[in-house]
């Protein structure tokens, strides 16, 4: 016997928190709980503004029709869905039928959004390999390429992840490669997006010799993982992508060319969080997920995230907005 709800969230932000143009004081989204006898799979559904292409209110009325699907027939045809609702109920069906294993691999990179005093403590304390992601592309290109340089300098086994979310025209990549040294680059261990388009970004990556990757270019119409020059990983964001099944075939498609694929978040809450670490355990064993993200929040939801003193709401304290 099937049955389902549909959960309302809203999650109050730390208040710098920036997506390109607007402030998010508030995360909003949606939790999907699929039954099955004495199986239960949660799943999250939720747009991130200014990145995904659908609204929260899209995504609930779809939300809302694929379950009612889901109650009625076998299966449920993901392949139509928006990117977020494929994700959120392909990871509560995958939870449902105890396929997604329950170790997760928390020990994300270090984001620096702010004060880079603080990522050196931070990763001077991370056990193993020392990853970290910078945003650069946010003011002087040159003062990016100093900061680079800065953190390639005092601790020389980093393994910098820097993300210019495309913001660079080719002179504005090319003043901040000016400032990275030459046998520094190789502490670069790969730089997302550096140009507005990828064939600028590809010229980049061939006149600096710096590694790039992609994120935005993964979610283009028609992207094929295909092995590039200088392109060395692949970022994948669930929510913005699709379904797990999506997901997976990405990741499978970039090691079979011998990519790195990193599962990165879309600003999930703790529940959402917490199954991509587990999901980037099971499909990317050995790589540091892009998870830093639970410090953005004001509150966890449901499940916690490791040693986060955040308040917690429950599912249980959620308004149920659809249920069968
Ligand atoms: O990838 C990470 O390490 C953290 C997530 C992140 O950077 C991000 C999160 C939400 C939306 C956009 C981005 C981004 O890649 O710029
Ligand atoms: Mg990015």
């Amino acid at each position: 016997m099937r049955s389902a709800k549909l959960y309302q969230y809203q999650l109050p932000m730390d208040s710098g928190v920036i997506l390109r143009t607007q402030r998010l004081a508030t995360r909003e989204g949606w939790i999907v709980e699929l039954r099955d006898g004495d199986k239960v799979g949660f799943g999250e559904i939720a747009p991130l503004p200014e990145f995904s292409h659908e609204t929260v209110e899209q995504a609930g009325q779809q939300a809302k029709q694929l379950l009612e699907s889901w109650i009625q027939a076998e299966t449920v045809d993901l392949s139509q869905a928006l990117p977020s609702v494929a994700f959120g109920l392909s990871m509560a069906m995958l939870e449902l039928a105890s396929e997604l294993p329950k170790k997760g691999n928390y020990l994300v990179a270090p984001l620096c959004s702010g004060d880079p005093d603080d990522l050196i403590v931070r990763l001077n304390e991370m056990p193993g390999e020392k990853v970290a992601k910078i945003k650069v592309g946010m003011y002087e290109a040159v003062r990016d390429g100093i900061v680079a340089n800065m953190f390639i300098e005092a601790i020389p086994e980093v393994r910098l992840r820097l993300d210019a979310n495309r913001k660079w025209t080719p002179i504005k990549a090319q003043q901040f490669a000016k400032y990275v040294k030459p046998e520094h680059r190789a502490g670069i261990a790969f730089l997302e997006e550096p140009c507005k388009t990828p064939e600028d970004s590809l010229a980049f990556s061939k006149e600096t010799g710096i590694n790039i990757a992609w994120d935005e270019t993964v979610r283009d119409e028609g992207f094929e993982v295909k092995a590039e020059p200088g392109v060395v990983a692949i970022i994948i964001k669930p929510t913005l992508v699709g379904s797990v099944q999506r997901c997976m075939d990405l990741v499978k498609q970039a090691h079979a060319i011998g990519l790195t694929a990193v599962i990165s978040s879309s600003m999930e809450s703790s529940l959402g969080l917490n199954q991509l670490a587990r999901f980037a355990e099971w499909q990317t064993p050995g790589v540091i997920p892009g998870l830093d993200t639970m410090q953005l929040f004001k509150a966890q939801l449901e499940t916690s995230w490791p040693d986060c003193d955040l308040p917690k709401t429950a599912l249980s304290d959620l308004e149920v907005v659809w249920q069968k």
